[in-house]
């Protein structure tokens, strides 16, 4: 029997969804924030339940292969959940992460995961940057006059908490970011910009949102603040537009979002654009996307290629199938198939997205894919039991041979499960940013008459916790050619 304060001795073995590390003592699974996969730790328990328990890190007794030193001197922002991991260390973790919960929760024996695909280079990889604004305060003096208590500080915000820690430089952000960040930093000292301050409900800038095309060089800068507008706004184009040209961009799109809600949501639902386009332009492969503030978009766009080329290597697609892209955001999944296909039908909840979808198959020339707003788990059997005007999107889901689920981190609702079952679709590609979900929902398919083939996790976020995976179900037993 363990209690408080007890000190034990154990080896970490797994990490946490808050990157602390995980050990067993005789069983008991013990969280001990600070402690990496393969060190063997002394620990002083903080709190104890009956399957696991909570402790702070007394010393490492014997450091894992895999320890290095923190990532950076921001280390407390809470963003880089495995930053004392070298990048190897990292990708076994989450391989064994995607093996353990699919065996656990999903109740496959021995499923045949291929080993995890990592990054060349694991760095200055996202796409969008959101950076929370502080000033560490504000006053307001008399005649209403509203003043900043400290200096600008943009970064992130500490663990579990709103205090935002200034980041000069992040190495997952991309260069374009950086320099937005430094640029906007420089104008509110300059001109005395008021950071917004929860506490008080006032301050003018509450978030930076920085979008990067890595594959055009467009950059989009949103700026989120509780207000019409910036006082001297031109000057604080002009010196975006500069940063970000040094750093190797071009600034092609500022929008202002209006948030005057004390919400911790962080855009607004205004958006107004500023200077430049409303949208930027990103290519991939041979295709073109347009990027609008709003819409969903995969933000690591190497690793994306990857995924999507192992999702159409999962469908097996020959030129003649009906392809169902469920939970599609701007479409690009299925627009990435469409040429290999029959036909595509996508289905996502976001109106705005549905329409970004549409455009980018018109922008592609892509003349057989359709995309429908509507939850996919309501849609879905709508479209199969009564079809629907667009004769092309009945046809296509009601003889549907191939459905790609990318459902957010909270899975596919059940509903949803069964009417792709109900369709008989031959092949599931199941594209999950959660491996514990997609263990429940592969349970609820091979309960549904589909068979587990295999899974290819893909490392969409190195140094964070996050890992991505592409599964591939079968109608058809045992009898695929990948
Ligand atoms: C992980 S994203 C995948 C987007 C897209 N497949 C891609 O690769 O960019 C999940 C998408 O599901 C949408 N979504 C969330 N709940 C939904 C629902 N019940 N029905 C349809 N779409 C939904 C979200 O708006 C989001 O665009």
């Amino acid at each position: 029997m363990f209690e408080k304060g007890q000190r034990c001795q154990i080896r970490i073995d797994d990490m946490g969804s808050e990157g602390q590390g995980i050990g067993r003592a005789d069983g008991l699974a013990v969280f001990v924030p600070g402690a990496v996969a393969g060190d063997l730790v002394t620990v002083e328990l903080t709190k104890v339940k009956k399957r696991y328990a909570f402790s702070k890190l007394v010393s490492v007794d014997e450091p894992s292969p895999h320890r290095i030193e923190p990532l950076c001197g921001a280390a407390g922002c809470g963003g880089c959940g495995l930053a004392l991991l070298d990048y190897e260390g990292q990708l076994a973790i989450k391989e064994k992460q995607v093996r353990d919960k699919l065996s656990r929760l999903g109740g496959l024996e021995d499923p045949l995961v291929r080993p995890i695909v990592g990054m060349d280079e694991p760095f200055r990889y996202r796409n969008k940057a959101q950076f929370p604004v502080s000033t560490g305060g504000i006053i307001t003096r008399k005649g209403g006059v509203v003043e900043n208590l400290g200096e600008p500080a943009i970064g992130f915000y500490k663990v579990k908490s709103h205090e935002v820690v200034d980041c000069g430089d992040c190495m997952l952000q991309s260069a374009a970011a950086m320099a937005a960040a430094d640029a906007l930093r420089r104008f509110m000292a300059e001109d005395n910009i008021t950071a917004w301050d929860e506490r008080w409900e006032k301050g003018l800038m509450r978030h930076l949102i920085v979008k990067t095309a890595f594959g055009t060089g467009e950059v989009m800068v949103v700026l989120v603040i509780n207000g019409k507008g910036i006082p001297n706004g031109q000057k604080l184009v002009e010196m975006l537009d500069e940063a970000i040209y040094e750093a190797g961009y071009s600034l092609e799109s500022v929008i202002l979002n209006i948030n005057k809600k004390k919400t911790s949501q962080i855009m607004g639902e205004e958006c107004i654009p500023f200077a430049g386009k409303p949208t930027i332009l990103e290519q991939v492969g041979d295709l073109s996307f347009e990027i609008s503030p709003m819409s969903f978009y995969q933000v690591n766009p190497v690793q994306m290629r990857v995924l999507y080329d192992q999702a159409r290597k999962y469908a097996g697609l020959t030129g003649k199938e009906n392809v169902l892209d469920l939970y599609c955001g701007v479409g690009s999944i299925g627009l990435y198939l469409a040429r290999e296909a029959a036909n595509v039908v996508g289905i996502e909840s976001v109106k705005n997205a549905v329409l970004d979808a549409n455009r980018n198959a018109v922008i592609n020339g892509i003349v057989n894919a359709r995309f429908v707003c509507g939850r996919a788990e309501e849609e879905l059997p709508q479209l199969l039991e009564d079809g629907g005007s667009d004769e092309m999107i009945t046809d296509c889901v009601q003889n549907a041979d191939v459905a790609i689920l990318d459902p957010p981190r909270a899975g596919c609702d059940r509903r949803l499960l069964e009417a792709v079952a109900a369709v008989g679709v031959q092949r599931i590609v199941y594209v999950s940013c959660d491996p514990a979900t997609l263990a429940r929902d592969v349970k609820v398919l091979t309960e549904l008459g589909y068979e587990f083939v295999e899974a290819t996790p893909v490392d969409m976020f190195p140094w964070t916790v996050a890992v991505e995976t592409v599964c591939l179900l079968s109608k058809l037993k045992s009898t695929n050619t990948i």
